[in-house]
């Protein structure tokens, strides 16, 4: 088995579906949570200047959803089949929206908290329901049942989707109550045996 080294800063942000893969596969890794302050030293020495980093052995993989997909693809988390991997991967690819629209208005640092809270409202009520409702009828359409997006084992989607909204589940406890399907999807990746025992051991990260 390669070592693994995990490098991001102390937050959930773009490598908590990295950490979950690691998790649900029950794969070691050095989860190395650096400081901001040491960040500028850092930076020159990463592949394109910002993190989630992957090391393997040593050697360095960027872009977070390039190495959720290599993971997911080494530890059987992306489907039986190119087809089933390509459909894991679309799903991935749409929930990463609703990522990208949260983290936008979070990371925002140009606004003050009051415009942030308003922006943070409108992406909460109108821009992340459309996306939801998309994701529901995804999973409505799985021919295995509807406990997972494909297939009958969960797959990078499912845990990609986990990791997406728990920011939008904790600011907006109402978020799936249109979505039955995806709020039943949500509690099953919380409670799958391995990635239950991470969230437990979890340092805390509220972002
Ligand atoms: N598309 C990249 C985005 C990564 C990204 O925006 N990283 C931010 C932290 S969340 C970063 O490294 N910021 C520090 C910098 O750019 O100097 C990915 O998915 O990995």
């Amino acid at each position: 088995m390669p070592n693994y080294k995990v490098i991001y800063f102390g937050v959930r942000g773009y490598a908590e579906t990295i950490r979950l893969v690691f998790a649900a596969a029950g794969v070691a890794y050095d989860d190395n949570r650096i400081e901001m302050k040491d960040w500028m030293v850092l930076k020159p020495t990463m592949p394109f200047g910002q993190l989630p980093v992957l090391e393997v052995d040593g050697m360095k993989l960027a872009q977070s959803d390039s190495i959720c997909r290599f993971l997911a693809d080494k530890f059987g988390l992306m489907g039986r089949h190119p087809i089933e991997k390509a459909a894991i991967d679309a799903c991935a690819e749409t929930i990463s929206e609703i990522r990208v629209i949260v983290m936008r208005v979070q990371t925002n640092m140009d606004i003050p908290q009051d415009v942030k809270d308003k922006e943070m409202k409108v992406v909460l009520e109108e821009k992340v329901p459309p996306i939801l409702e998309k994701l529901e009828v995804c999973l409505k359409k799985n021919k295995s049942g509807d406990k997972y997006f494909y297939g009958d084992t969960i797959s990078l989607a499912d845990i990609h989707f986990f990791a997406c909204c728990e920011t939008v589940v904790r600011l907006n406890p109402k978020a799936f109550d249109n979505f039955p399907k995806l709020a039943a999807l949500y509690d099953r990746v919380k409670n799958h045996s391995h990635i239950y025992k991470w969230l437990q051991q979890r340092p805390d990260t509220p972002v």
